[in-house]
């Protein structure tokens, strides 16, 4: 079973003290775990404590049947733009692996460029496309890798109102029907509400809270952690989701000092 736990987690850059002790229960696979919190949170330097790429106390508990490893698509990706679409899939696919490219390979390439609608791009370099396309690009990448748990860092940001509901959607059917394990970065918390069955808030250092989503995000941690006023409203079909009324000024001031 896909497992990712937490025990007494710390992230320092030298002598500074980014997050520390952070401990959750297991997060299982065929969970979407949304991570939120203010700028300069930490959210990017648990992933990257979580891929192993900076360094910091205590223990992230990884299990995984095949013994893979986390899989990480950072908020910036660099590009290499001498290498068509769909090299550059290929190659995260082959990252560490044979050179030998095998039908069944090229096939699943093919399935997630298709699933993330952007197969009319294969042959495009890197180099010409947009912003958003990018960024579909690189989520193809990752997802291209097979992975047990992902760590997505704003997978969304670049993409239009139609690309991220079509990513974040793709994201939960992975979930769901893969067992994947995903962690997931986001400033919109209506995004969070949508995708997540659990959230993690980063604020101040520390985690303030590990739940439900639509049970942690209630107007008082909106006040607490990003200092707005903000209200619940409910759609159609009953989803929660967040109306932002205005600013606290001073409420959010103290938690983000302390974590910078
Ligand atoms: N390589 C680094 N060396 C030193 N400090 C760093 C490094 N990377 C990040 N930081 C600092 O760590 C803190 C947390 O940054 P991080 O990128 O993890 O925040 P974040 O929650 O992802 O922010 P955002 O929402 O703005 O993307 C910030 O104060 C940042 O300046």
């Amino acid at each position: 079973m896909v497992s990712l736990e937490f025990v007494g987690v710390g992230v320092r850059y030298g002598r500074r003290e980014i997050l520390s002790g952070i401990t959750t229960p297991p997060l299982r696979g065929g969970e979407v775990v949304a991570v939120i919190g203010p700028n300069a949170a930490g959210k990017s330097s648990l992933f990257r404590r979580i891929a192993g790429l900076t360094r910091g106390p205590g223990e992230v508990r990884v299990g995984s049947p095949t013994g893979r490893a986390p899989c990480y698509l950072p908020q910036d990706t660099a590009v290499n733009a001498v290498l068509t679409v769909h090299e550059s899939v290929l190659l995260a696919k082959k990252q560490g692996g044979s050179w030998r490219v095998s039908d069944d390979e090229l096939a699943a390439i093919d399935a997630v460029l298709r699933a993330l609608a952007i197969e009319d791009l294969a042959f495009r370099s890197l180099g010409e496309l947009s912003g958003g396309q990018r960024q579909l690009v690189s989520i193809a990448q990752t997802l291209a890798r097979e992975p047990e748990i992902v760590l997505l860092d704003e997978p969304t940001s670049a993409l239009d109102l139609h690309r991220q509901f079509e990513v974040l959607s793709l994201v939960r059917r992975l979930a769901s029907e893969r067992g994947l394990c995903v962690l997931i970065s986001l400033h919109d918390l209506n995004q969070a509400l949508q995708v997540a069955d659990r959230v993690m808030v980063l604020a101040g250092g520390r985690l303030v809270a590990l739940g439900p989503v639509a049970e942690v995000i209630t107007p008082a941690l909106l006040a607490e952690v990003y200092g707005i006023a903000a209200r619940m409203e409910r759609t159609a079909s009953g989803a929660p989701y967040v109306v932002v009324e205005g600013s606290l000024k001073d409420a959010a001031a103290p938690r983000q000092s302390r974590a910078a």
